[in-house]
Parts: C-alpha cells; sequence; structure tokens
C-alpha cells in the first residue's frame, strides 16, 4: 500500500525523505540497483539519503555531498536500524550493495519505492533560468480549466498544490524521494496532470531521473548556477535533457538564443515567442487594466489572451504555458478563459500595496531577473503623477558570484535608488557579499544597508506618491538563511509591519 500521501508534502519537505512506499523486495532491489545485494537483506521498507530520517528495515543510500561524505553517517544509519546501505564503496560492518552512482540508485529506488507515479498521470517540466514558476502556475491555470482543478497538480519553489490543497515549497525540485512521494501522494488524491518547476539542480543531481515527462517547455538561459555547471554550455546541456527524456509535446522560447538552440538540437520541439517564424507568434503586446493583453497566433488561428501579470516577460511565460496546452488539444477558449483567471504567484511582482506608492515584492535573484523587474516597475511608476523606481536587492552566498556585481549595475542603472541589503547569505559574510555587488555600481548612487528589515525601511520612509518600491531577491520566502542561522524573515510580512508602524490607522492589508 502507499502511504507517501499529500499529507507527507509540508513546509519542510525533510520529512517525506522518511515516506514509506511499497517495501521493495530483495529480487526487485537488485533489479532496480542493478548490483549484488548482501545475503541477509531479505526486503527493505523505505529509502532515504538522510542518516537521521532512517527508521527500522529502511535502505540508506550514501550521497557524496558538497560537503559531507554520507558514508560518514553510516554508523548512524545503523543505529537506527537501516537493513541496508547503498553506497558507492564498502563499508565495513555494513550490509552495502556498492553502486557505481549513489544519486542514481537513490532515484532509482524512489521511483520503485512509489509506484513509478509518473507512469500513471502526465507530468510536464518546465525548465530555464527563470520564469519556471510563473510558468507553471500559468499551465497548472489551464490545465485545471479543461481538466477539473481536482485532477491538476503543481510542483513549485513556491508551493505544492494537488488538487485544491495547497502547501509552501521550500526548494524547486527536492530529492528524488521527496519528489516521488509527492507524485504518489498527488496520484493517490486521483491527481492526473502535473505542472512542475525542472531545475538544473534537479537533472544534475539526478532527482527527477526515472520520470516519465509527457511535456516540456524551456523559458529561457541566463548566467546563473555556474558554481555547479561550470560553463554555460554545461548549464544549457543539463537543461536540454529535459528534452531528450520528454514524450509529449515540447516547447522552447524563440525569443531567447539558447532556447533557438534548443529546437533546432532536438526533434519535434516547437516554439513560441515574439520572433518572426515562431510556431507560437506573439503580437500586439500591450498594458490592459489589470494586467497584460496579447495575441498567441498560430498559422492563420489568433487567439486572444489577456493575463493578470505585468511585462513582456511573463506573457513569454503565459505564451509557452499556453502553447503546451494548445498542443496537448485544449480549445483556445478554454486556454484563454483560464489564463484570464491565473491567480497572483506568490511572491512575483507582488502587490503589497502603501500609502500612495506601490510596493512590490518579487522573486528576482539574477540580473536578467532585476532587469525584468525594473523595467516593468519603471513603467508602473510612469502611469498617473510619474514616481521614482527604488530598489531594495541583495545577492546570495554560496552561489554563483560573478552575478553579484551584474546586480549592482542593473540595479544602478535602472532604479533611482538602490540599497544593497543581505539575502540569504548562508555562510558567507553579508557585507563580503553586498562590497561585491556594490562592486558592479556604475555611479555610486547605491548604499549598503545590511540589515534587510531596516534596508525595507529606509526604502518605505524616502517613497513618495506615485513611487514604486521593489523588494527584490526573496519573494514568496518565509526564513533568510545567515550565517548565524536561519531566522524566519517574509518580505511582503515585513512590509505590511512597517507600513502600519508609520500609520497604524490604515487598514490592514492581509496576508495571502
Ligand atoms: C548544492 C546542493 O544542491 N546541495 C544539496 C546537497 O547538499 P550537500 O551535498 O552539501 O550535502 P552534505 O551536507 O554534503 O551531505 C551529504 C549527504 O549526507 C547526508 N547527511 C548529512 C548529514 C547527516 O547528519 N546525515 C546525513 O545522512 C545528506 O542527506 C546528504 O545526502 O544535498 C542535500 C541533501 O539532499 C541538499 O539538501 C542540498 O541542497 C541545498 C539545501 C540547496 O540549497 N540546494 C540548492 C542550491 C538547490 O538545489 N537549488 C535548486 C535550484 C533552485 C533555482 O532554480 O534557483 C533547487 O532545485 O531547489
Ligand atoms: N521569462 C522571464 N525572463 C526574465 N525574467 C523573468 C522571467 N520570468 C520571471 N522573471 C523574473 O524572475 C523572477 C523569478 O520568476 P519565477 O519564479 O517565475 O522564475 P523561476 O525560474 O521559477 O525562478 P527559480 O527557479 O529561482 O524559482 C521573477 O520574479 C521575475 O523577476
Amino acid at each position: 500500500m502507499l502511504r507517501g500521501s499529500f499529507e507527507g508534502v509540508s513546509a519542510r519537505c525533510a520529512p517525506l525523505a522518511t515516506l514509506p512506499g511499497m517495501a521493495v523486495e530483495r529480487e526487485e532491489l537488485r533489479r532496480v540497483l542493478g548490483v549484488e545485494v548482501p545475503a541477509g537483506v531479505g526486503r527493505v521498507c523505505g529509502v532515504t539519503h538522510d542518516s537521521r530520517e532512517v527508521e527500522p528495515g529502511f535502505a540508506f543510500v550514501a550521497v557524496p555531498g558538497f560537503k559531507r561524505d554520507g558514508v560518514e553517517f553510516v554508523p548512524e544509519a545503523l543505529r537506527r536500524g537501516a537493513a541496508l546501505v547503498v553506497a558507492e564503496r564498502e563499508v565495513p560492518e555494513a550490509p552495502v550493495a556498492v553502486v557505481p552512482d549513489a544519486r542514481a540508485a537513490l532515484a532509482a529506488l524512489a521511483c520503485a519505492f512509489h509506484g513509478h507515479p509518473s507512469r500513471r498521470m502526465e507530468v510536464y517540466g518546465v525548465t530555464g533560468t527563470n520564469g519556471k514558476t510563473t510558468t507553471c502556475y500559468a499551465l497548472h491555470a489551464v490545465l485545471a480549466g479543461a481538466f477539473g482543478e481536482e485532477r491538476c497538480g503543481l510542483m513549485t519553489t513556491a508551493e505544492v498544490v494537488a488538487g485544491g490543497e495547497r502547501r509552501p515549497a521550500v526548494r524547486t525540485t527536492p530529492e528524488a524521494t521527496e519528489v516521488q512521494a509527492a507524485l504518489a501522494g498527488m496520484r493517490e488524491r486521483g491527481v492526473e496532470r502535473v505542472a512542475m518547476e525542472v531545475s538544473s539542480h534537479g537533472i544534475a543531481l539526478r532527482r527527477v531521473e526515472g520520470i516519465r515527462f509527457a511535456g516540456a517547455v524551456f523559458t529561457n538561459l541566463s548566467r546563473d548556477h555556474l558554481d555547479l555547471h561550470g560553463t554555460m554550455e554545461e548549464y544549457y546541456r543539463t537543461k536540454r535533457r529535459l528534452f531528450l527524456w520528454a514524450r509529449g509535446p515540447k516547447l522552447s522560447n524563440a525569443d531567447d538564443a539558447w532556447g533557438r538552440r534548443l529546437a533546432g538540437e532536438v526533434e519535434g520541439v516547437r516554439t513560441f515567442g515574439s520572433a518572426v517564424g515562431a510556431d507560437y507568434r506573439i503580437e500586439g503586446v500591450r498594458p490592459s487594466g489589470a494586467g497584460t493583453r496579447f495575441v498567441l497566433r498560430r498559422g492563420e488561428e489568433a487567439l486572444r489572451i489577456e493575463v493578470p501579470l505585468f511585462g513582456d516577460y511573463n506573457v513569454q511565460n503565459a505564451a509557452g504555458a499556453a502553447a503546451l496546452a494548445l498542443e496537448l488539444g485544449v480549445p483556445g477558449e478554454t486556454v484563454a478563459r483560464a489564463l484570464r483567471g491565473m491567480p497572483q504567484v506568490p511572491g512575483r511582482f507582488e502587490r503589497v500595496g502603501g500609502p500612495g506608492f506601490e510596493v512590490i515584492v518579487d522573486y528576482a535573484h539574477t540580473d536578467v531577473g532585476l532587469e525584468a523587474v525594473l523595467r516593468v516597475a519603471r513603467e508602473v511608476a510612469r502611469r498617473g503623477r510619474p514616481g521614482r523606481v527604488i530598489c531594495v536587492f541583495g545577492a546570495a552566498g554560496e552561489r554563483d558570484g560573478a552575478k553579484r556585481p551584474l546586480m549592482g549595475r542593473v540595479a544602478s542603472r535602472l532604479a533611482d535608488r538602490g540599497i544593497i541589503t543581505t539575502d540569504d547569505a548562508y555562510s558567507e559574510d553579508p557585507e563580503k557579499i553586498a562590497r561585491e555587488v556594490a562592486a558592479g555600481v556604475e555611479d555610486g548612487r547605491l548604499e549598503i544597508v545590511l540589515d534587510r528589515r531596516e534596508a525595507i525601511r529606509r526604502a518605505l520612509s524616502e517613497a513618495g506618491e506615485g513611487d514604486v518600491v521593489v523588494v527584490a531577491g526573496k519573494g514568496h520566502e518565509r526564513v533568510q538563511h545567515l550565517p548565524w542561522g536561519d531566522v524566519p524573515f517574509h518580505d511582503a510580512t515585513v512590509i505590511r509591519e512597517i507600513l502600519e508602524e508609520r500609520d497604524p490607522c490604515r487598514e490592514r492589508t492581509r496576508e495571502r
């Protein structure tokens, strides 16, 4: 019996890793792992890569990590009752199945434990540097409109949704054990189609291996995660693997050079975008009261679409989702109706409100993302009485450091006033990160205020009639990872608290 139900998809993803699926018998273990299993191991009734999650009868997969070697934790796993250790080398006095690649073994075991849920549902993978979450929300809205909300699921950085039930997520693409448990839980609830974000970490670290993808969308590629991939070429090739696996409709962005290359290299990929020759051509983009209107043209057919989203980049995100749905045979009017009513994506150009000025929370954490959001903020600031754009932002620690000065440069060019602050510094010194961001600033207009709450307070205190304050980097996230520990921090909540302190009589804007 499957037990990895959607109930396990909580704000902390870790417990999911411990959820047992179906016990796997010795013969099946040998088949799945492709290697000999020590005599005496009959069956295992759970699988995890984390010794702290081991329960009696589990298989513990010792993954060689970036910081530690999972083999170090074998004694703890055995103490907790692990029946089998899966590792890339022998471990004295442990029942070990030696495999060539522990991550691949983890994925294969996770699929087996959870009964290969992707074989019994359609999983559409969305990849790219920016726009994955937004594209997934748009796709989920269209699928829900066409096939019924209770039959559709969503797995993103921001939330995991199964049927109508929503839970916050922790990572974009969690480990294979969590991904498979979540998919199995969705299937158990009757979900038949899932829009799923697939990060390059998810592909490179084999978290999505074994998933049968029924379609794929590529949004774009720009500099990010080079700490993991080394070069843009390797980053691109990693993303391309999703398209080599996927069986059904495959859509790529014709407005992005890497997207055009993908369409040329992988058979059966169709394109969307405003570029001449795109299979799904974006035309006539213009602002509407509550968002943006555009036409999506396929040959002679023209579909009028309106989305409650701002900016050309979001038109691309919506077009990618619409094109995939149209390829699946969803009628145009269903696509248009669903996109018109799609929900706010948490932390993506989320308007938090302000007395006479706009405050926007956005997840932009690359130079390209920051540029995109600041350009839209400028458009918003031009409407009505023209105002200034004030930007609070920072860069994350332990991540591709080369994007830091690029973010500083973008903010100094596109914002009238910029405040560099702390993002998720992880183990790095926040001041060092901020200085690296500031190194890219062109005219010295940016100030450093390391305390994120103080930086937001400063920006809000300076904002006046018609201004737009953009608080970028953390979007929907509710925790800030700092060298001295994790602290609860949610940009939208902090903004509301500060606005309230300024004007205690102000009507509270209800938190989502
Ligand atoms: C860089 C990266 O992806 N790191 C992941 C990696 O960590 P690591 O290799 O450093 O782990 P480690 O600490 O060396 O430990 C090695 C092994 O020992 C195990 N262990 C560790 C301690 C212990 O007591 N017992 C034990 O068994 C761990 O479970 C692990 O399997 O393996 C860990 C266990 O699965 C992950 O939690 C961790 O993700 C961290 C949290 C992370 O932040 N990842 C980010 C970069 C990420 O994956 N992001 C992508 C992309 C987002 C985007 O598009 O922007 C995502 O999909 O979320
Ligand atoms: N198509 C796009 N092109 C450029 N920038 C974009 C695009 N879509 C979104 N952005 C910017 O990137 C930010 C993140 O958007 P979104 O969450 O949809 O992307 P993502 O790929 O899911 O990011 P992550 O994987 O890091 O969660 C947005 O807040 C916006 O600033």
